[in-house]
């Protein structure tokens, strides 16, 4: 679904004054633009407020206040596009379940989705392009409730097409306009301001006022440069701007992938030229713009603005690595360059004078362009060499499409060149590469803006977070310190095994990690651990980037019997199928690999595009080579799944046998899954505390209370998993066999068969109601039916495979007479 195109138009009214969008320019849907000159006449207003010294344009704006609300807009967009999830009511039933030990896991909510400070949109704003490419991702991907849709899909809006539709709504202000246009630079990053403050406004929280006003402070006086008021002082007062550029630049200046920024699926972007008559561009061709851009800087440098204020996070002003992707786009030919509209701030920076500005401003419009960015980064001498190296390397991916761009590519590096030298002679004027921690997380050098926290577990917190590009990732964050290194090797395990399962398709895929505690995780790795008893005094973390699951089977399950709810119906059993096949395959492939999960739940499933995938490896074990179970420091899991065998381990059974966990306490835990899969609620939901829970599952006579359900084989499934001894549970493997997932085949049609199978199809029948029976016919069906199942076709000449097949046959005819005889006595 196009999220764009759903975003609703509001009806035109006096105040809605929105200068049509020319054609000539727009070559997508304007609807989505028509809806957002509200909030960008809003924003143009708080813009020309904070201009006040510069000019008298305040009061011909002011009446615009009052224009269509944009939260109600914004709403009706969100409905449209975004399905939401009832997390509390989720919440509410997870909480019955895991009274004792561990809170649901996916905590959503309104209070804190957002948690982290940083709105979703924020991304949108940092890479536009990238974000149109992805903004269907993260709205279809959130479980964000409706409130922070609102403001998340605000922004989206304003980042589509505010600027030009409010540029071009008010005819009235055109001369007022104009006038501003000469102050483009300052302009743009007032929009940028505003973005900023009216993050501030709505989350305070995280951008304090001194901050913003030094972003504030620092534009105004770009702006007053660019009216030729240049000064010696302005490359110190911009210092707190170039703070903040710095910020999101670090961001940005990652290595880019390819497609963030040529892909096709980049194609929504929006740049207004101020020097044209504010104009929609909104499937901007990058050759088109870069042209437009490039002459504006030369011939009108103070009107250049591509004013566009995607660039921003929240107090945070994107940095001139935009331009970095432009260049890269300009040698790329593609329509729709990501990145395309960050020539405001570039061209902003453009117009602050400095001693290279004259001679490049003589030059090709790559050197225009390389103007920009000079003069907006010349006192960041000490990251330009990387910026070039940044470039060259973005360059070098980047299909080539046209000589001349090759040329001012290369005419690129070679004016990067002296700069370099430059750099290091300013080494003295380097400063460290920051970045807010409230914003953004770093991990192995790559910055991860936050979304917001997705939920925290009994031992880190999940955070939803967007990469430069602008791919959602999990990111989970566990704090080391005051851990006993015992507990932080297992974190660290956790790592180790996630690599083991890198490729495995039902396994959440890792995709960077981080121990800051290099000495603990070396010491994992080798497989030791000298320091046991102490604990981790340095501020350590373990970052982990992980694929983004949109939702758990724990909330799905919870929805899912919230719509049967009231109907008095079951589960639909093709549902339950589908998901239980892929829990089984999922812990299959653990158990394959000689791990032990011993923390199965339903939160620990994730949905990963359509697919189940195991997550939460905290605790797991390998298995040693010499044995089928694991001996435990303690006791793990989650009570309500735990298995009996996890409640006494290391203790000793009635033989006096130490009592491990392996394989089948993870089958328990499995058996506890389907039971409420099937049931709503985990067979021992009604004991509530711990010791009531302890009692009756480590007792051996205790009797699970099994509802009647239509389906005798899911009754034998479940049954299956939860066999108290544990020897009796059923490996993984005959689970994805058992008859509840692979149903007998109906009988051939053969005469001969049709004998056989009358009989056992007569002696089946009589025994409907008891499931060992009738999986006992069913096996001696499939044993003559099909016996190619069981061997290969060659084999089945050979006398040796024929006697094996008869004596299984016997067997399987005398456990069923001998079934039948039970029940008779019975
Ligand atoms: N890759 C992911 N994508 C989306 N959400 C995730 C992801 N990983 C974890 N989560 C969410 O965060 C919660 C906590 O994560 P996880 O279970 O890994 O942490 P934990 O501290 O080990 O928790 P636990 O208390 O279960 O031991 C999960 O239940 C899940 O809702």
């Amino acid at each position: 679904m196009d999220g764009k195109a759903n975003l609703p138009v509001p009806p035109p009214t006096a105040n809605n004054l929105i200068r049509p969008i020319n054609p000539d320019t727009t070559s997508s849907s304007s609807s989505s633009f028509t809806s957002s000159p509200p909030g960008f006449l809003r924003h143009v207003q708080a813009a020309l407020k904070r201009h006040r010294p510069l000019g008298t344009m305040q009061s011909n704006i002011r009446p615009k206040r009052s224009i269509v609300p944009q939260r109600e807009v914004s709403r009706s967009s969100t409905l449209t596009i975004g399905p939401t999830v009832d997390i509390k009511s989720q919440d509410i039933l997870l909480s019955q379940e895991d009274v004792s030990i561990i809170p649901p896991s996916i905590s959503v909510n309104s209070s804190n989705a957002f948690e982290g400070g940083c709105k979703p949109f924020d991304a949108q704003e940092c890479c536009p392009n990238a974000m149109a490419k992805c903004k269907d991702k993260i709205i279809t991907h959130s479980l964000q409730v409706e409130s922070q849709n609102i403001e998340g899909q605000k922004k989206v809006q304003f980042s589509i097409g505010n600027n030009t539709t409010a540029l071009g709504a008010d005819d009235g202000k055109a001369t007022e306009l104009e006038k501003l246009s000469s102050h483009m630079g300052s302009l743009a990053l007032t929009e940028m301001e505003w973005a900023a403050s009216s993050h501030l406004e709505e989350s305070n929280a995280f951008y304090q006022d001194s901050k913003h006003q030094s972003v504030l402070q620092a534009e105004s006086e770009v702006s007053l440069r660019s009216e030729g008021g240049v000064s010696s002082q302005l490359a110190k007062r911009t210092t707190a701007l170039q703070d903040h550029l710095q910020q999101f630049r670090n961001f940005l200046s990652q290595p880019a992938t390819l497609s963030s920024v040529v892909g096709p699926s980049c194609a929504t972007t929006t740049s207004v030229h101020s020097s044209s008559a504010p104009m929609l561009n909104s499937t901007t061709h990058y050759s088109h713009s870069h042209l437009d851009g490039g002459s504006n800087v030369a011939a009108e440098p103070l009107k250049d603005s591509n004013v566009n204020s995607h660039f921003i996070t929240p107090g945070v002003v994107k940095s001139s690595n935009i331009s970095l992707k432009e260049t890269n786009g300009m040698s790329v030919d593609q329509p729709a360059v990501a990145f395309q509209g960050s020539s405001s701030a570039i061209n902003a920076g453009s117009t602050v004078k400095d001693s290279d500005l004259s001679k490049e401003q003589q030059g090709s419009i790559l050197k225009e362009i390389n103007i920009s960015k000079n003069a907006s980064y010349n006192n960041d001498k000490s990251t330009r060499g990387k910026e070039s190296a940044d470039i060259t390397n973005i360059q070098s991916q980047a299909p080539m499409s046209k000589t001349s761009f090759s040329d001012v590519k290369l005419e690129s590096s070679k004016l990067e060149k002296p700069e370099k030298a430059a750099s290091s002679k300013g080494a003295s004027a380097a400063r460290k590469r920051t970045y807010d921690p409230d914003l953004f997380f770093k991990v192995n050098g790559k910055l991860y803006q936050r979304l917001g926290k997705i939920g925290s577990g009994g031992s880190s917190e999940v955070h939803k977070v967007i990469s430069s590009d602008c791919t959602i990732y999990a990111l989970k964050k566990i704090k080391l310190k005051g851990r006993d290194y015992a507990t932080a090797y297992g974190f660290c395990q956790e790592i180790e095994y996630l690599n083991r399962l890198k490729g495995k398709n039902n396994i959440i895929q890792l995709i960077d990690y981080e121990v800051t505690d290099k000495a603990l995780l070396a010491e994992v790795m080798r497989g030791s651990l000298s320091n046991k008893d102490a604990r981790v005094k340095d501020d350590g973390y373990i970052y982990m980037v992980l694929e983004y699951g949109e939702i758990d089977l724990a909330h799905m399950l919870s929805q899912k019997w919230k719509e049967l709810d009231g109907y008095d119906q079951t589960i639909d059993e093709n549902w339950l199928r589908f998901y239980w096949q892929q829990i089984l395959q999922a812990v299959n492939t653990i158990h394959e690999e000689r791990i032990v999960h011993s923390d199965l739940k339903p939160a620990n499933f994730l949905l990963v595009k359509g697919s189940l995938k195991l997550i939460d490896f905290g605790i797991a074990k390998a298995i040693m080579s010499d044995t089928t179970n694991i001996q435990r420091d303690s006791q793990v899991g989650t009570l309500s799944y735990m298995s009996p065998e996890a409640f006494m381990c290391n203790e000793s059974d009635a033989n006096g046998n130490i009592i491990k966990c392996g394989r089948p306490s993870d089958i328990w835990s499995l058996g506890c899954i389907l039971y409420q899969m099937v049931y709503g609620r985990t067979p021992f939901a009604e004991y509530k505390t711990f010791w009531a829970k302890f009692k009756v599952i480590t007792d051996p006579n205790y009797e699970i209370t099994y509802e009647p359900v239509s389906n005798p084989w899911l009754l034998d499934l479940m049954k299956r998993c939860l066999a108290w001894d544990r020897n009796e549970r059923w490996r993984i493997p005959q689970l994805l066999q058992h008859p509840f997932l692979v149903p007998p085949a109906p009988p051939h049609a053969s005469s001969s068969q049709d004998q056989s199978f009358k009989l056992l199809q007569f002696i089946s029948e009589t025994c409907i109601d008891d499931p060992d029976a009738s999986k006992l016919c069913c096996q001696i069906q499939q044993l003559l039916g099909d016996p190619l199942k069981l061997i290969t076709p060659h084999s089945l000449s050979s006398r040796e495979q024929q006697r094996k097949l008869l004596s299984q046959m016997s067997e399987l005819c005398l456990q069923l007479q001998q079934r039948l005889t039970n029940t008779d006595e019975e």
